[in-house]
């Protein structure tokens, strides 16, 4: 399971510290919606030139134009790229197949979509599927309930209020991708609760408590 830090609300020297600071414990640096909206596309391609190892994820939350999107994330470094899976088929195609031309990767965020949408959904299969709480959910409900529908056959993600409480359970169910913001980039130590993160989806530490 590959551990991605998301990143937000934050300046681009923080949102770079704060990942140099935790990078020994994640695999992969989502640079946030919020990010690219205040600085554009310069952040990712900021984030990949310092941290040229690191899987760079975009989150770009793409609802159409994709082309263009796709070409102005994939220039700039990114290996992954977000496309919201209400948007229509022919964007989420388009998407593919920028992501296929770059040989980058696409992760449909399953915000709102509905089980009937995201049957339809199932055919993309080389996309990256990624469950999603969304903050304003978060801050609406004080907590997060992620519920993982079946995603066969494609790599599953999750995202949207995870803490170190909630992890075992989503490390149960067997996730590819677990997405963690607030609760690294929050705490008093970022680098202390990436490397419990860490430990925790390793197994070293209580994957069997709730
Ligand atoms: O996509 C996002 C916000 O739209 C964030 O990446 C996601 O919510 C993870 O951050 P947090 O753990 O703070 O919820």
């Amino acid at each position: 399971m590959k551990i991605q830090l998301a990143l937000d609300r934050m300046n681009m020297e923080e949102a770079i510290e704060m990942a140099r600071s935790v990078e020994a414990s994640i695999d992969w640096i989502e640079v946030g919606t919020s990010l690219i909206k205040e600085f554009g596309v310069n952040s990712i391609k900021e984030m990949k030139n310092h941290f040229p190892d690191k899987k760079i994820v975009a989150d770009m939350k793409t609802m159409d134009n994709a082309v263009y999107e796709m070409d102005l994330c994939f220039q700039s470094g990114a290996d992954v790229a977000t496309v919201m899976g209400a948007a229509s088929d022919v964007t989420i195609q388009k998407c593919l197949e920028k992501a296929c031309e770059y040989k980058g990767q696409i992760m449909i965020d399953l915000l709102n979509v509905s089980d009937t949408r995201l049957e339809q959904l199932r055919i993309y299969r080389q996309a990256i599927f990624c469950e999603h709480v969304s903050k304003d959910s978060q801050e609406n409900s004080g907590h997060a309930m992620i519920n993982m529908r079946n995603h066969a056959g494609s790599m599953r993600a999750a995202a949207g209020g995870i803490a170190l409480s909630s992890l075992p359970v989503m490390v149960r169910k067997g996730l590819d991708v677990i997405i963690i913001g607030s609760a690294i980039t929050k705490a008093k130590d970022p680098a202390e609760a990436a490397r419990l993160f860490k430990e925790t989806v390793n197994g070293k530490k209580g994957v069997k408590e709730v």
